[in-house]
């Protein structure tokens, strides 16, 4: 018998279990006064997924999260845990009894309570033995073993918000709802604590529902990124499917820098100073925005004065580590005579060409992208 047979055959092939979200948001909106924080945003996040919102300050990301987690009152819609409702409709379930792990950057430790007192706070219902272990566990995880003893107004707030995400974390919750849990940490201990989180997340199955502003951030925690601009979600997908094919220039402007170069269809592509770039599917004489990220700007040594490709100029070039970042000047010629174009290339490793050094420059196509220009939010 064949695979497909045993599977079309088997008694549970017919009728696949549809798991609900383990939580959903559907057809949110909430407004403060005369600011209309949320316009109708839908997201759900799958049982073991982690989704972040991503979108900069004021765009609605904490309130989703004081939504979800019953610290707001639901104006509009509804939330619901595992398919049941948990708000909208009448329902309004008081944030303790919703089961979800929360860390939010305001979301203070019992002043009263000593680190480990914090952390197995909510393990009510656990044997002794067992919360005190399970205690010891997630501080280990979030580095802070050794300060068990110690009370929340003896720890720096770096150490305070990852005492508050051991006590989300400890009761292994269904849902975890995390409101920028790794600002307060340098940059070293956050590699390391959102590494760890992430494990533990995938390993306890618990859905993650995080808001960032950080680009990185979203991409490394991520299954399914959600980009919000003013309450509204713009998009929705994988990492990759962000980063490869943004919906707009503010998407693709939210994963790093970006160059910049307006310009107007012409035959299906947009003449650029760092030369035609394909435009498919947009009308001739559309304002366009031609997005070039710096890792998809190639440049390379001129060894002979002339050069097809379009040649700029060395401004400067800066190490950063991993890359080198050049900054480029571009001049046209002929009819475009007294244009010019400010570049940035990034290239891997160590490549700092002096300034007034002049380079043959192309695009990567893969990371060039055009949108019609002034298309209203
Ligand atoms: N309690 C409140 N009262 C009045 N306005 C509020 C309140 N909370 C948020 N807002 C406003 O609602 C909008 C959305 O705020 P929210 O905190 O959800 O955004 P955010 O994307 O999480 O921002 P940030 O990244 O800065 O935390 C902002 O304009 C904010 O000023």
């Amino acid at each position: 018998m064949t695979v497909s047979a045993l599977q079309s055959s088997h008694p549970l092939a017919a009728s696949p279990r549809r798991v609900p979200p383990a939580l959903a948001l559907t057809g949110i909106r909430h407004a403060y006064g005369a600011v209309q924080a949320v316009d109708g945003v839908d997201v759900a996040v799958a049982p073991g997924e982690v989704v972040c919102l991503l979108g900069p300050s004021g765009c609605g990301k904490t309130t989703i999260l004081r939504l979800a987690a019953g610290l707001e009152d639901l104006q509009e819609g509804e939330v619901a845990l595992d398919g049941q409702r948990v708000a909208g409709g009448g329902t309004n379930l008081a944030p303790e009894k919703r089961g979800v792990g929360l860390v939010f950057q305001d979301y203070a430790l019992f002043p009263h309570l000593d680190v480990m007192g914090n952390v197995i706070f909510g393990l009510t219902g656990w044997p002794a033995g067992d919360r005190i272990a399970r205690g010891v566990e997630v501080l280990e995880m979030v580095g802070l073993a050794d300060m068990a003893d110690a009370f929340p107004h003896e720890l720096s707030g770096g150490q305070q918000q990852r005492v508050a995400l051991a006590r989300a974390l400890a009761p292994k919750p269904r849902v975890v709802l995390l409101d920028e849990p790794y600002s307060g940490l340098d940059a070293r201990l956050r590699d390391r604590v959102r590494d760890e989180v992430l494990h533990i997340l995938k390993s306890s199955g618990s859905a993650c529902l995080m808001v960032t502003h950080d680009s990185e951030e979203a991409m490394f925690m991520a299954d399914r990124i959600a980009v919000m601009r003013d309450g509204r979600i713009v998009q929705q997908g994988s990492p990759a499917d962000l980063y490869c094919a943004p919906a707009d220039a503010f998407v693709a402007a939210f994963f790093g820098e970006v160059n910049l170069i307006e310009g107007r269809v012409q035959g299906a592509a947009v003449d650029t100073l760092v030369g035609t770039v394909a435009s498919d599917g947009i009308a001739d004489g559309t304002e366009v925005s031609v997005v070039i990220r710096p890792e998809g700007v190639r440049i390379e040594a001129l060894s002979e004065g002339f050069s097809r490709d379009p040649c700029g100029e060395v401004e400067q070039a800066r190490l950063l580590g991993r890359t080198s970042l050049v900054h480029l000047t571009m001049r046209g010629e002929g009819a475009r005579l007294g244009e010019s174009l400010h570049l940035h290339a990034r290239v891997p490793g160590v490549f700092l060409p002096r300034p007034g050094t002049r380079v043959r420059v192309s695009v990567d196509p893969a990371q060039t992208f055009v949108f019609p220009a002034n298309v209203p939010k």
